[in-house]
């Protein structure tokens, strides 16, 4: 599957000074970016909303309709075939040549077909600004038309902003609040894409993720896409979920500077792109682009049309699917090992020790682990382990008896996020264990199994701001597959307290604290600091972040906890969204109450979890001595 695309989006002839440069484009606009602001503006429905807003408002239609004017000037794009070239021979380059592409053909090709009665809406994952020029330059190679992109206008500077509203991106604010005006205009743009039968693609974590894995999903697009399809007859409109997963990125060095708040994100602009793009010369590794199964919109929303609820459902299914199909990589792989050992040093036998057991589990469960077959060898773990090392992320000693690897000093927080890209695999598999020991530790033999189910349950809500965990009866038969790998005999042995323990003991491997310790860690501080509060409001959450990074720090220095990746503003963030979804950041009497029971929860948590760790490195040390007998 490995290839290197050449980024040729032309099929269908243009025009013939165009057809000489070699230049066209397939599903160029019909329409110049003016006829499209003109054709809006000049429906009925638009009219009649715009006077309704006027009404509401209290002002002249005439301003109301200067600023639509003004709000769909900003986002129509087209699809100039000059530009487009640029975007695709240019800029495209710039983003892309520091990666292969491993690309699911296969997939690809039944989109193809899907394509021809359907409008296409691709939401992929969000790792890397090479991220759209990647799906674009996946999609030229095939019978695709070009994709209209929604993107922050952040990326407006000149030149990049003329280029790419000229090839089909079109630039939204990042934020928009209450401004009725230019939702309107957004849904109505919306509207005229589907009916006209353009694919889409936008990014639906909203930003670049910073830990690695799959950040919770903004929905307003698709809540103006769903109110668009409401409003008129166009072609079926089928979500189709993408994830990207890249072996390594040059960019992530500056976001987990961001992300540790030792360094403001550097501004999009031209001096930017010239470093950006010097940068990605550099050969980094491969991009593998995988596409989840298709999800139709319209049907959806057939059931329950504008409906909230169903459009968070809608969300994270795209995101569950995208899991799916996001592949088990070598680096996420070698890092999950390294990242367990609190930096102590492993000889390339004792990663290959640690790497093996998870490899056979993910075959067990069939996850998708074709580009991560070389691992079987020892050579394969030293290639994964190289280039770890060449990009600073591992460290390799080897003036001694044999070479031996740790993650680099400084560099947790780059190997937490190539680890992350494939936690998700593992979630159930962390759960299980640390429920296990912990209520056959407090329950003894009584009732361990109904008080396990009920314990693994209330940690999944606590994460499900982090995971996109299945169903709530889906996710037990989950677990109870998990169970089964776990021990053949887990139903005879679980009523047991010795029997819980031994099948830990005796399992391939043991996976909850490189897991789940850095999650829970994170709650735990924001946890701290949201109780000192007592029972008053919490206003300022820009406030209780930064708090809960310096407060962060300090405990990493004093080892009061573990990982330094826990120090991180997106998962202190999620943490917030946990604390209002349980209605503990609003003043009322009980709250400050309700603020310590979740810090006790998540002390006991991490105990918990630290329990598991201690297990495992008891086991390993007594299966070491034995193998020196
Ligand atoms: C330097 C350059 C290099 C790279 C050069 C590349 C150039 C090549 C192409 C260009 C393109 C690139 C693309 C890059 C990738 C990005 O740029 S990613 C950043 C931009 N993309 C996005 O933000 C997409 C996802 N964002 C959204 O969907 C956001 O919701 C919006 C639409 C931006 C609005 O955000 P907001 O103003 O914060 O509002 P929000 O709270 O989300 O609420 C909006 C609506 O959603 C509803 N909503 C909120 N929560 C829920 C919920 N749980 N359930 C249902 N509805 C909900 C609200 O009720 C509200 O509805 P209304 O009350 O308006 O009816």
């Amino acid at each position: 599957m490995e290839y290197r695309g050449k980024g040729d989006s032309t099929s269908k002839p243009v025009s013939g000074l165009s057809r000489g440069l070699g230049f066209a484009a397939r599903s160029a606009t019909p329409f110049s970016r003016r006829e499209v602001v003109q054709e809006i503006l000049k429906s009925p429905r638009v009219h009649d909303a715009l006077s309704a807003l006027a009404a509401r408002e209290g002002v002249e239609l005439e301003g109301i309709v200067k600023r639509a004017k003004a709000g769909l000037e900003s986002l129509v794009a087209e699809q100039n075939p000059w530009f487009s070239r640029i975007f695709d021979r240019v800029l495209g380059p710039m983003h892309t040549s520091a990666f292969s592409l491993n690309v699911d053909h296969g997939a690809l090709r039944e989109l193809e077909a899907l394509s021809e009665n359907n409008t296409l809406v691709f939401l992929p994952t969000h790792r890397s600004y090479a991220d759209p020029f990647i799906v674009t330059k996946v999609l030229a190679d095939t019978a695709l038309p070009r994709n209209y992109i929604l993107g922050g206008d952040n990326i407006g500077f000149w030149p990049m902003g003329p280029i790419v509203r000229r090839s089909g991106a079109v630039l939204i604010r990042r934020s928009f609040g209450d401004d009725s005006v230019y939702k309107l205009m957004i849904k109505e743009y919306l509207a005229y894409l589907a009916r006209n039968g353009m694919n889409i693609e936008w990014y639906m974590e909203g930003g670049r993720s910073r830990t690695g894995k799959l950040r919770p999903p903004m929905y307003g697009l698709l809540r103006y896409l769903g109110q668009a399809l409401s409003l008129e007859r166009s072609k079926s409109v089928v979500l189709v979920p993408v994830s990207i997963t890249y072996d390594q990125l040059h960019e992530i060095w500056a976001m987990a500077e961001e992300e540790a708040g030792l360094k403001a994100k550097q501004k999009e602009g031209i001096s930017w792109l010239a470093s950006y793009a010097k940068m990605q010369r550099k050969w980094i590794g491969t991009a593998y682009v995988r596409f989840g199964e298709p999800l139709s919109l319209t049907d959806a929303l057939a059931q329950s049309p504008d409906n909230n609820w169903k459009i968070e459902k809608v969300a994270i299914e795209v995101f569950q699917r995208i899991n799916k199909v996001t592949p088990v990589t070598g680096p996420a792989l070698a890092t999950l090992a390294l990242l367990a050992v609190r930096n102590r040093a492993l000889t390339l036998p004792e990663i290959t020790g640690l790497v093996h057991p998870l490899l056979e589990y993910a075959r067990q469960r069939n996850l998708p682990t074709e580009v991560v077959d070389e691992l079987d060898n020892h050579s394969g773990i030293e290639s994964a382990l190289a280039s770890l090392v060449k990009a600073n992320v591992v460290a390799n000693y080897a003036a001694g008896r044999e070479p031996v690897y740790n993650v680099r000093a400084g560099s947790h927080n780059i190997a937490a996020f190539y680890r992350n890209s494939a936690i998700h695999w593992f979630v159930n598999r962390a759960i299980l264990e640390v429920i296990l020991l912990q209520t056959s530790l407090e329950h003894g033999g009584s009732n361990v199994f109904d008080v396990g189910w009920a314990e693994a349950h209330e940690l999944r809500d606590v994460l499900k701001f982090e995971f996109f965990f299945s169903e709530k009866a889906e996710f037990k038969e989950e677990m109870r597959a998990e169970a089964y790998i776990l021990s053949q005999d887990f139903f005879d042995k679980v009523g047991d307290p010795d029997g819980c323990r031994q099948m830990l003991y005796e399992a391939p491997f043991l996976i909850a604290y490189r897991v789940l310790m850095p999650f829970i860690e994170a709650y735990s501080v924001f946890a701290e600091c949201l109780a000192e509060r007592g029972d008053g409001a919490v206003d300022d959450i820009p406030a209780l972040l930064r708090e809960c990074t310096v407060v962060g720090k300090q405990y990493v220095l004093q080892h009061r906890i573990r990982s330094p990746e826990s120090v991180s503003q997106e998962l202190f963030k999620n943490a917030v969204k946990l604390a209002k979804n349980r209605n503990l950041l609003d003043a009322r009497e009980g709250v400050g109450e309700d603020r310590r029971a979740l810090k006790s929860y998540l002390c006991d948590m991490v105990k918990a979890v630290t329990r598991v760790e201690q297990l495992d490195i008891e086991r390993m040390s007594e299966m070491e001595s034995g193998s020196e007998q």
